[in-house]
């Protein structure tokens, strides 16, 4: 078996919904995925023990994550199952971490794929996802990137999500890592459960009916993340105020904000606007099938 490299994209939660609470503190939630062309890389080469390193822009990120609690080796772990296969797995590290965009938990999810190949293992991607849900709550959708999903349960329950017209985005994080469980924990009232808020239409052809919908959804763990992260505020602002954007949303616990546009030179231009020093801005194609080809 030759090398295989698989890319890690960018999740964004263009709607997060709290419907709930579990016992165990996890909450239940509702959320249109999608996924960007810009991303990490993943490639695993065949080896006789198990090696890790992280290049890449952003690598420094991960400067204090021992690598035993980084989500790559985690899952290069469970998918051994003390077996004690090898493997020589390099992370080229583009996304900022802790950030709301589920750069660990694409990471953990592109080497369950990378390392089911290279060890001929033959998990679907459904018995992936089912083991990726012990590594965190968004590893799930992340197995199943690149096409839009809509999430609910902790996590773990994905359904397709309606057709979305071609979108491009600007992804923009003011540099202050955001932990996601203290935004969860600031949330004011846990909410009653419910089974489902939303009313989903089959599709949303046009970058109007999507902005239309869109503006009926709202991502809940917005108001806690402002609140912990002054940051967040002056973020959606920088988005809102450029030129052609249908909506500016945080993305998941935040502090990563999204603006969306509907052609790559508004989306270009944007990211142009928005950069301010200590920020990470990226324009990209909001993906649909085809990963691979979209992606580069
Ligand atoms: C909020 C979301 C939305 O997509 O994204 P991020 O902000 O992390 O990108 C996810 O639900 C995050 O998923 P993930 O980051 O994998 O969460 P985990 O590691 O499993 O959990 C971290 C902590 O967040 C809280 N948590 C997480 C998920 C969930 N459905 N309910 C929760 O209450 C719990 O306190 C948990 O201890
Ligand atoms: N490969 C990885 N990339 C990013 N973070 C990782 C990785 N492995 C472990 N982590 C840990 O996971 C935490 C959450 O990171 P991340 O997934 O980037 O954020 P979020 O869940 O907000 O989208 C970080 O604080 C980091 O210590």
């Amino acid at each position: 078996m030759t090398a295989v490299t698989e890319f890690a994209p960018a999740k964004i939660n263009l709607t997060l919904h709290v419907l709930g609470k579990r016992g165990d503190g996890y909450h239940l939630l509702e959320s249109l995925v999608v996924f960007a062309g810009a991303g990490d890389r993943l490639t695993v080469e065949p080896a006789d023990g198990l090696s890790f390193e992280v290049t890449g822009p952003n690598a420094a990120a991960l400067a204090d994550t021992p690598d035993t609690d980084n989500l790559v080796l985690k899952a290069a772990q469970l998918l051994d199952d003390g077996a004690g296969r090898g493997a020589r797995i390099i992370l080229d590290k583009h996304l900022p971490v802790a950030a709301g965009i589920g750069g660990g938990s694409a990471d953990c999810a592109a080497a369950l794929r990378a390392l089911n190949a290279l060890w001929g293992l033959g998990h679907t991607p459904a018995a992936l996802a089912e083991m990726g849900l012990a590594l965190g709550a968004d590893v799930p959708v992340c197995v199943h990137a690149p096409t839009p999903k809509i999430m609910s349960g902790i996590g773990e329950r994905i359904a397709a999500a309606p057709g979305l017209p071609d979108l491009w985005c600007v992804l923009a994080n003011p540099g202050a890592p955001v932990p996601t469980g203290p935004v969860f924990k600031a949330l004011d009232a846990p909410p009653a459960t419910r089974d489902s808020d939303t009313f989903w239409p089959g599709s949303l052809p046009s970058p109007q009916a999507l902005t239309r919908f869109l503006g009926t959804c709202r991502n809940d763990l917005e108001p806690a993340a402002r609140a912990l992260v002054p940051e967040v505020s002056a973020t959606l602002q920088a988005l809102a105020a450029t030129k052609g954007c249908l909506l500016a949303r945080m993305s998941g616990s935040g502090a990563t904000c999204f603006g969306l546009y509907a052609t790559e030179t508004a989306a270009a231009a944007a990211a142009k606007a928005v950069r301010r020093d200590g920020w990470w801005v990226e324009a990209a194609k909001v993906l649909g099938e085809g990963i691979k080809a979209q992606a580069g």
